[in-house]
Order: structure tokens, then C-alpha cells, then sequence
């Protein structure tokens, strides 16, 4: 190319299936989001902890948001496409066709989604057999994983799904199987949630102790016997049939895919820190943690030998990081908590009318509306009587207890809506607090932490942001661009381009830090008193369940 000439631009395709929605970006080299589309995604209830999805319904949303980011763009110029989701499990029989996950048997609902616990009785009959595979995800197995689902699905649907399935995905795996037609898992869906080792592969003997030797028996087809590493290209890249779909050319290099929190891991945690003042600056990559805050919080922890962190899923090697291990904490709802909290108070329908009236959303309207009322002293402070417990769906980490419950102390006769914003007020910190007590157990088994780095649809909230700095006493990074998950999706579609490398280039190229919220230290005291409140009343809740349960 002669001088002048300017070389034609790269682009790649990231797609992020979260809990309520799916979104796509169209991402340059450099990691800037050039467009942005996001679409509503169906959700059922249909009983107390049973939560499912559509698979159709979530790919024909990936269709709807993709063609919207590459509008006007030259398709030649589209590089990748790479996928992340929740980590759902899908069900589809031998003709990949969707079956029930249901009692009602319909097959539309044919994906248990990630929170759903209904696989209670069958998680704990895992986590009796103590086999030694449970030490790598924290000591205890989570209802969340795929294991216990499997098993429920075998025990309580066996008819009507368990013997016609003919495969099992986690939802990013699905994707990436819909846009190539390739089977292969993703390392990092195998690893986390299916008890794959990236060392060992699968475990015969754990599948025989826990009742679902099948898998064995035909040699693991159905869950994935072809494990790629994520990044790693998909056969021959997109199918005519997917390309039309999307709005995408046939044959552009498809990517094995990430857990969503893994690609906000990988958009976030490589950035080029130089020059913010941070500590983390002269330090390994190991002293970040990356806190991906959806529905859901995901506390991401990389490490070069394995740690093992009672209550923290992992050790898992290679599953966001490659060569590195990673520890993953986590609390099970945080913005599906907030939004619970609020809007079942009795004045959300004045909330609702004033943040429309202002144009606003309900949350700026509640940090401005806390900003008033704080008066001369810290905002923090307004909640020195109002303490929350967040684990209204169990404990993640690091208690790895799905019994617990939600707690609040120091309700009054109040409804209106200084209350509703002080209730809110002490959620958003209940949460920081639990990132604290995550924070503390992996230092305690070996990680040394100095930075958080947040990304997903709750660091767009800077109540929420400062109260991680405050709380955790640590600087939060935020990325210069806001849908970071999206960059990590990016990342796996320019990797599988062969434009980089490798992940760490790739990561190291297209995240870039934004803002950093750093903590106030002059209010230090009061959030480690908070934090004294916050753990007696687990301590307190231990005790009640002791009451109540001696004969
Ligand atoms: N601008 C915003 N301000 C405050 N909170 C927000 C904002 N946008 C999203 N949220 C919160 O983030 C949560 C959803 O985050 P998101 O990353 O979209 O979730 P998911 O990936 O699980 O679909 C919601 O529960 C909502 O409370
Ligand atoms: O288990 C997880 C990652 O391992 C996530 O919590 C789950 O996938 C849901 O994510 P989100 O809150 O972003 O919807």
C-alpha cells in the first residue's frame, strides 16, 4: 500500500447475552464502540425458583441487535464475531430442536437460566458425596452450576426431556454452535460450570457418583467432548444460514465464547493503567479485581498458581485469562436486588412520576434525591440506623450458603420517599459490603488485591461506584467505554480473526481505563463500623436458624 494510502479499517462483532437483554457492538482495533443496539429478552417464573428462558427468543434478539450495530458499514471490513452469555443451561434434542424444561411441557421454555435453584435437593446429594473435583469450585458446589440441573432434569423430567435430549449447552456455547454449526465447548463454560479440568478433561468418576453416568456412557456427546480454548476460531466461520440471520457475511471468523462476567473480566483487567495515580500501576496484573455488576456481581480474580478459596468458585485454569488461574466470587443478586428493593417500596409510583416528570431514571433521580437530603454530612452516613443483608437469594460467596436470606434492621413507620431512598441507599452499600467480605476472603487464602476495576449495567451508577471505593478503601477503575463486557466480546471476535496474537494482546490493545473513583479515606471509620454491623448480622441470622431448629 503506498504512502498515503490509509489501510481499510477492522471491525468486530460483540454480542452479550445478559439476564433481561441482549446487546451488540460493533468495536474497532483500538477498542472503541463504534455503534450500540440492545433488545429486551423474554423471562418466565413459572414457580417460586424456577427461571427460564427461550433459546429462539435470545438468538432472534442477537439477530435484531447485530444487524442494527452494522448498519451503514462496509461488511467486508467485519473481521469476528464473539459471543457471551449467562451461563444458562440449553436443552435442544438429537435434531437440535428445543425441549420443555417445564412441568407444563413447553418446549419455547427450553433454557433453565442461571439463578433458577429448583435444584436444591439434587445439589446437596452432590456436595454429600465430597468428591474430590468439589475443591475446585470453592469447596461446595453452587445450585447455579449445570450438575444439579442435569440431575433435575433426569429426575423430575425424564420423559419428556431427559431421554430425547440429544445436547446440552451453556448458553454461549449455543451461541457460537448456532452461528457455525460446531459443537465444541468453550473451555472457559466447561471449566467454570460443567467440572471440566483444562488439565484432566472430564472426571468419569464424578458423573458415576452423582447419578448421571450417562454422560459417561456415550462418552460425553451431549455436554461436549471438543473443547476449545475461548478466542480459539469455530470450523469455517459464520454459515450462510447464520450470516443471513445476523446481517453478517458468510464465513467471518466466529469465536468460542466467554460467560459473560469473563468477557467483562477480559474488557476490563488488561487496560494500560499508566498515568491515574494507581497503586496497581507498578504491580502485577494479579493485584486487580474485576467486579462485573449486572443482575448479578461477579468478582474476578486472576492468579499464576492455583489458590483455592473456601466459598470462591475455582481454581480454574485458563477459563478468562490463558495461562492464568482464575477465582470467581460472586453475589447472586445485586441489581435485581436493588431494583426488587425499590420498586416494592410504597413510594416507587411517586418515585416512578417524578423521575419521568425530570426526564430521568429512577436511580438519578434517587442520587440527587439523597444528595438533598444528606445535608452537610457524607451521603454514606444517612444510613448509620438502616443496615442490609443482601443474600435475599442465597450466598454465593464466601459463605457458599443458598439457605440464607435477606435481613434489614432499623425499619420504620416511614413510606415516603426519603425513606425509599435511604433503603436504597443501604442496598447499594449492603452490596459493596459483600464485595468487601469477597475481597477479604481471597486475601485470605493467598490473593493480594489493590484495585477494583467494575464494569456492567450497575457501574453506570456512581452511587453505587463510590460506595465500592469507600467501602472496600480501594480505587475503582471504570473503563472509557461504559459496555465493557461488550469489548470482552470483541476481543474473543478479533482473536478469532488472527488480528491479535493472543487474548493478552488483544486485552492489552482494546481496553482502555476511562475514570477512577478513588475511596474517602476520611470515611473510613464509619464503613469499618458498617462492616462490623454487616457481618453480625449473618453471624445473628446463624443464630436464629439454631433457635428455631433445636428441638
Ligand atoms: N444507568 C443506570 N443507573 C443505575 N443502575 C443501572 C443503570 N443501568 C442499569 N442499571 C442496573 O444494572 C442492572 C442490569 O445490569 P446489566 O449489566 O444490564 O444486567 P444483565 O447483564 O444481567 O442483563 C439493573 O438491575 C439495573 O438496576
Ligand atoms: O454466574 C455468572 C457468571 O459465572 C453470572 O452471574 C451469570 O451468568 C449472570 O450474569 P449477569 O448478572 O451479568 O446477568
Amino acid at each position: 500500500m503506498s504512502g498515503g494510502e490509509q489501510k481499510p479499517k477492522r471491525y468486530y462483532v460483540g454480542v452479550d447475552v445478559g439476564t433481561g437483554s441482549v446487546r451488540a457492538a460493533l468495536v474497532d482495533q483500538s477498542g472503541v464502540l463504534l455503534a450500540f443496539a440492545d433488545h429486551p429478552i423474554e423471562k418466565w417464573e413459572p414457580q417460586f425458583n424456577h427461571h427460564e428462558q427461550s433459546s429462539e427468543d435470545i438468538w432472534a434478539a442477537c439477530c435484531v441487535v447485530t444487524k442494527k450495530v452494522v448498519q451503514g458499514i462496509d461488511l467486508n471490513q467485519i473481521r469476528g464475531l464473539g459471543f457471551d452469555a449467562t451461563c444458562s443451561l440449553v436443552v435442544l434434542d438429537k435434531e437440535f430442536h428445543p425441549l420443555p424444561v417445564n412441568h407444563e411441557g413447553d418446549s419455547r421454555r427450553n433454557v433453565i437460566m442461571w439463578l433458577d435453584h429448583r435444584a436444591v435437593s439434587q445439589v446437596n446429594r452432590i456436595n454429600e458425596t465430597k468428591h474430590s473435583i468439589l475443591q475446585y469450585v470453592g469447596g461446595v458446589m453452587s445450585v447455579e452450576m449445570q450438575a444439579p440441573k442435569l440431575l433435575w432434569l433426569k429426575e423430575n423430567l425424564r420423559e419428556t426431556c431427559w431421554d430425547k435430549a440429544g445436547h446440552f449447552f451453556d448458553l454461549p456455547d449455543f451461541l457460537s454452535w448456532k452461528a457455525t454449526g460446531v459443537t465444541a465447548r468453550s473451555l472457559c463454560s466447561l471449566v467454570c460450570k460443567w467440572t471440566y479440568s483444562a488439565e484432566k478433561g472430564w472426571d468419569d468418576s464424578f458423573w458415576k457418583m452423582v447419578g448421571l453416568e450417562d454422560f459417561v456412557a456415550d462418552n460425553y456427546s451431549k455436554i461436549g467432548n471438543q473443547v476449545l480454548p475461548p478466542g480459539a476460531s469455530l470450523g469455517n466461520g459464520l454459515t450462510p444460514e447464520a450470516a443471513r440471520d445476523l446481517g453478517l457475511l458468510p464465513g467471518i471468523a466466529v469465536a468460542a465464547s466467554l460467560i459473560d462476567a469473563h468477557a467483562g473480566g477480559l474488557g476490563v483487567i488488561g487496560a494500560d493503567v499508566r498515568g491515574h495515580g494507581l497503586v496497581c500501576e507498578g504491580q502485577p496484573v494479579t493485584s486487580r479485581l474485576a467486579v462485573i455488576c449486572g443482575t448479578s456481581s461477579c468478582h474476578m480474580g486472576i492468579s499464576k498458581d492455583p489458590i483455592f478459596v473456601p466459598g470462591v468458585w475455582g481454581p480454574y485454569f485458563s477459563a478468562m485469562v490463558p495461562g492464568f488461574w482464575l477465582n470467581e466470587g460472586g453475589q447472586s443478586v445485586t441489581g435485581k436486588l436493588i431494583d426488587h428493593m425499590v420498586q416494592g417500596h410504597a413510594a416507587f409510583p411517586e418515585l416512578q412520576a417524578k423521575a419521568t416528570a425530570r426526564c430521568q431514571s429512577v436511580y438519578a433521580y434517587l442520587n440527587s434525591h439523597l444528595d438533598l437530603i444528606k445535608k452537610a454530612q457524607p451521603v454514606g452516613f444517612l444510613t448509620v440506623d438502616l443496615h442490609v443483608w443482601p443474600d435475599f437469594h442465597g450466598n454465593r460467596s464466601p459463605l457458599a450458603d443458598l439457605t440464607l436470606k435477606g435481613m434489614v434492621t432499623g425499619l420504620t413507620l416511614s413510606q415516603d420517599l426519603d425513606d425509599l431512598a435511604i433503603l436504597y441507599l443501604a442496598t447499594v452499600q449492603a452490596i459493596a459490603l459483600g464485595t468487601r467480605f469477597i475481597k477479604e476472603a481471597m486475601e485470605a487464602a493467598g490473593h493480594s488485591i489493590s484495585t477494583l476495576f467494575l464494569c456492567g449495567g450497575l457501574s453506570k451508577n456512581p452511587l453505587f461506584v463510590q460506595m465500592h471505593a469507600d467501602i472496600t478503601g480501594m480505587p475503582v477503575v471504570l473503563s472509557q467505554e461504559v459496555e465493557s463486557v461488550l469489548v470482552g466480546a470483541a476481543i474473543l471476535g478479533a482473536c478469532a480473526s488472527g488480528d491479535f496474537a493472543s487474548v493478552q494482546e488483544a486485552m492489552a490493545k482494546m481496553s482502555k481505563v476511562g475514570k477512577v473513583v478513588f475511596p474517602r479515606q476520611e470515611d473510613k471509620k464509619y464503613y469499618d463500623k458498617k462492616y462490623q454491623v454487616f457481618l453480625k448480622l449473618v453471624e445473628h441470622q446463624m443464630e436464629y436458624l439454631a433457635i428455631m431448629n433445636d428441638d
